[in-house]
């Protein structure tokens, strides 16, 4: 595309607004033209002058394209001269353009590319359309030459330029030089016309370095453009920049060429510092972002740097202050972890006195901590053993109680019956009260699993005002679980006692140690003994622990501990406890225990309390559920079964079909069927041979069959075999059985070979309290008479027939009328023990007390029968 000089110079043209910014000669366009302008400039182009004058509005808006002048017309049509009128609207120096093709696009705009040849100026307005055609005066041909240093500064009319001053209306009055070029020296001019020009073309240079948008545009120009050419130059310069109209304009209009380059470096320098603050601008957020990131980066390798060089200091200090805090704090009584509890009041009591002894070891250990390596391992030692320093209670107490009424209160709200335990706390209260302290007493629970020992520990130490710990010795070997490790070992520890003590916040805890009847022996010291040491009230009040090192006062604690047997329990630990014996709860207390206790927990537990009409547990569903599914001394079997039915509600209330009643017809649905549906082996009279014995274990008490039956008979003494668990102190009874019946029926026996037979094999059992059972049975057998169907009964038996006590006898009644059985034998000895008992427990149960197994004899056959016959020879 050819433009300039060679390009026609019509006096008419077409005029067309332009929005935004002036189009500058030498320049290609794409501009959108408004649907009117589009058709308008199409007549054109159809009419063979493809030629448009495009002027910028005076008053610019926002739309950059091309549109019709059309209110030039109506200021006509108000009196106003045309060619003002015009002028009003658009500014007298506009560019003269050749449009070189139309294109219409989605938006219902036409897009025309134009090539802008030269300016024009409004000379006057030969149509006012619309669409306008103004008269135009055409600017002469641009030439720049300079030939040795002597400008020869053309500005040459061509053709018929109307002759008119190029110059009108309300265009700013020409700048000093504009119309006088020669006014300067043509010398000085051609030098300051070369140091513009090449002030813009470096300035053009940068520009396209910060921006490459702008490096399309100079590769146009490069091939285009005679950079030697001043007038050019300075037109594409303007072109670039994205200044305000009327900024463009100016350069527009301006005719003197050094002058017009001024205005050009202005606008490029403009576009420069634009551009470089945008460059600024994207740049500063650039940084912010990965700031933040860096910032990051940094900081964890700022930590790593200062861990590898063992650097953290001020770490080091804060665990030091730390200890010191919690030193002060303790020194002021206030424990470091001083939680909310319940007994906290006003009359809280305080000894605030960190030993001397331990107060010496802290200050010691702090100064040791301070001189060590962060890294190191003995740092973690020490600091490890200045936590555990710091933790003991010392000297923190919680105020016991001691009011009678208070503890019974509490320890009947968690507990039925069980008034053995409760009568020996309400004594410690007592004795509290005149003493004004209790010294620590061991109480040692007895009793079968499930009986509340471990439970009614907690309600003790409710009741006294205590803090509650626990921890079980069961199968405990090794010393360190009691007395700790030395603080030499990787990972030592504290024993039990202090950790507790550690847990209870306070130095009077509740200690209930559980299972010291499964104490184990140990290899690495003796257990027994250092329990002694921590239970013992002689010694316990400067308790040393291998890790803690430093005496600590364990005589305010108050240790309970439980056992299922006695006799396994070490003698030296048995000789200091006060052992209270549980033996167990028969149906009546079950059902208590159940309505008051297990039931309202178990429901409150599935949600069930809260409806209103809350589901229940009839008595005769109890009763069948403690006798048919939970045969056990202690009740938990039947609280775990409670759970289940109340689980099995809930689960049915959810389901929207609730169940009001548990009664006996529904209770196979919640439990399924009884596990023990009878209560005897032998329901009606036992068999010549059998009789029924009682028992106890650990388990609680039980009835239990000895069975006798001849096997053959040879000649020479009687033989005796055994069978079902026996263990050998009941294997040796039934040896003194045989030989002490032997003494009495000694031609019944001769060549009998016998076999005893303690039904439920899989159960061990053991004890000399089968004596007189067994030789009854074997008496039985001899003499071939049945014993009384509803006797049972227990007793050891010597070699002379005499008939030694035994024990369990609560134990042994509650089994004897959970099997039904009407009369109970026991020795003489233990008569005192059944007076004892409970009156309920011995309604409608007939004693027999023997102190000869003639008694037993007596009470076992029925003594208006005829004496036995001998026994018939066997086949
Ligand atoms: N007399 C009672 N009154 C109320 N609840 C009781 C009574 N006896 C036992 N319980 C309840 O029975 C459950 C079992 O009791 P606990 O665990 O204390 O038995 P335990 O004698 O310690 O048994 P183990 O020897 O196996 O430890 C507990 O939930 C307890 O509350």
């Amino acid at each position: 595309m050819g433009y300039g000089d060679a390009a026609p110079r019509p006096d008419r043209v077409l005029g067309l607004g332009l929005g935004r910014r002036p189009l500058f000669p030498g320049m290609v366009h794409s501009l959108s033209l408004s649907r009117e302008a589009a058709s308008a400039a199409q007549a054109e182009m159809k009419a063979g002058r493809p030629y448009v004058g495009l002027f910028l509005r005076r008053e610019s808006n926002k739309d950059p394209g091309g549109e019709l002048l059309s209110e030039i017309r109506s200021r006509i049509e108000n009196d106003e001269d045309a060619l003002d009128a015009a002028l009003g609207v658009v500014h007298g120096t506009g560019a003269f353009a050749q449009i070189h093709n139309l294109q219409d696009t989605p938006d219902g705009q036409t897009q025309a590319l134009v090539l802008v040849h030269r300016r024009i100026d409004l000379a006057s307005v030969a149509d006012a359309g619309p669409p306008p055609r103004f008269g135009v005066t055409h600017w002469p041909r641009e030439v720049w030459e300079a030939e040795d240093g002597v400008v020869i500064e053309h500005q040459q009319p061509q053709a018929a330029a109307g002759g008119k001053p190029p110059f009108r209306g309300r265009r700013r009055s020409p700048k000093k030089g504009t119309e006088a070029p020669q006014a300067e020296a043509p010398r000085v001019k051609a030098d300051v016309v070369r140091a513009l020009s090449n002030e813009i073309v470096a300035m053009i240079r940068e520009l396209v370095q910060l921006n490459p948008l702008y490096r399309e545009h100079m590769h146009f120009f490069a091939q285009r453009i005679d950079i030697a050419d001043p007038y050019k130059l300075a037109d594409f310069a303007c072109a670039l920049a994205t200044a305000e109209g009327a900024d463009l304009q100016r350069a527009l209009e301006e005719r003197d060429v050094a002058e017009r380059l001024r205005i050009a470096l202005e606008l490029v320098l403009k576009e420069r510092e634009l551009s470089k603050l945008q460059q600024e601008i994207s740049q500063e957020v650039e940084k912010k972002i990965s700031g933040q990131q860096r910032t990051f980066m940094l900081n964890e390798q700022l930590k790593a740097i200062k861990k590898e060089l063992g650097m953290e200091q001020d770490d080091k200090e804060a665990i030091i202050a730390k200890y010191k805090r919690r030193l002060e704090q303790l020194e002021q009584g206030v424990h470091p972890s001083d939680h909310h509890h319940h007994h906290q009041d006003e009359s809280e009591e305080w000894t605030s006195v960190i030993p001397r002894l331990a107060k010496e070891a802290i200050d010691e250990e702090l100064v040791k901590l301070a001189t060590l390596e962060k890294n190191s391992a003995e740092f973690n030692v020490t600091r490890n053993y200045l936590d555990w320093l710091t933790a003991i209670p010392w000297g923190r107490h919680t105020p016991e109680v001691f009011d009678v009424g208070e503890a019974r209160r509490v320890l009947d709200e968690d507990h039925y019956g069980m008034d053995d335990v409760k009568e020996r706390i309400l004594e410690l209260v007592a004795v509290g009260k005149l003493v004004g302290a209790v010294k620590g007493k061991i109480l040692c629970l007895v009793g079968p699993p499930g009986v509340g020992k471990t439970s009614i520990g907690s309600s003790i130490a409710k009741a006294l005002g205590r803090e509650f710990q626990r921890f079980s010795v069961g199968g405990l070997h090794d010393v360190a679980e009691i007395k700790g490790h030395r603080r030499t070992y990787v990972g030592a520890m504290p024993g039990k006692p202090l950790q507790a003590l550690k847990a209870a916040k306070s130095c009077n805890p509740l200690v209930l140690l559980d299972e010291i009847d499964k104490l184990g022996s140990g290899h690495g010291g003796d257990p027994a003994s250092a329990l002694l040491e921590l239970l013992d009230p002689a010694q316990n009040n400067g308790f040393l622990d291998h890790y803690l090192d430093v005496p600590v006062d364990l005589s305010r604690c108050l240790f309970v501990c439980t056992a299922n047997v006695e006799h396994t329990i070490p003698t030296p630990l048995l000789d200091r406890m006060e052992v209270v014996r549980l033996a167990g709860y028969d149906l009546e207390e079950k059902l208590a225990i159940a309505t008051q206790h297990l039931m309202p927990a178990a429901f409150k537990e599935a949600g069930l309390d809260v409806e209103e009409d809350a589901p229940r547990i009839v008595d005769d569903a109890l009763r069948a559920l403690v006798k048919g599914h939970s045969r056990e001394a202690g009740v938990r079997s039947l609280q775990k079964l409670i759970e289940k039915i109340a689980r099995k509600l809930a689960l049915a209330s959810v389901k929207g079909d609730p169940v009001r009643v548990v009664d006996e017809n529904n209770l196979e649905d919640f439990v399924g069927k009884p596990k023990f549906p009878k209560d005897r082996l032998y329901p009606d009279a036992p068999p010549v041979g059998v009789v029924m014995g009682l028992a106890w274990n650990s388990m609680g008490g039980s009835t239990i069959y000895v069975e006798a039956a001849s096997v053959s008979k040879k000649e020479g003494p009687p033989k005796l075999s055994t069978t079902g668990q026996l263990g050998s102190v009941m294997e040796e009874s039934s040896r003194v059985a045989l030989a002490h019946v032997r003494t009495r029926y000694a031609s019944d026996l001769e060549g009998l070979e016998m076999h005893v037979h303690v039904p439920e094999g899989a159960t061990p059992k053991d004890g000399p309290s089968a004596g007189v059972t067994i030789a009854t049975a074997l008496v039985s057998l001899a003499t071939n008479t049945p014993v009384r169907s509803d006797l049972a009964m227990t007793g050891e038996l010597s070699l002379t027939g005499r008939v030694l006590p035994i024990g369990g006898v609560k134990e042994k009644v509650i089994a004897a009328r959970r099997a039904g059985v009407t009369q109970v034998l026991m020795p003489v000895d233990n008569q005192r023990d059944y007076d004892e008992l409970a009156d309920y427990l011995k309604e409608g149960l007939t004693p027999h007390f023997a102190s000869t197994f003639d008694d037993v004899l007596g009470a076992a056959f029925d003594r208006s029968a005829p004496p036995p016959p001998p026994p018939p020879p066997p086949q």
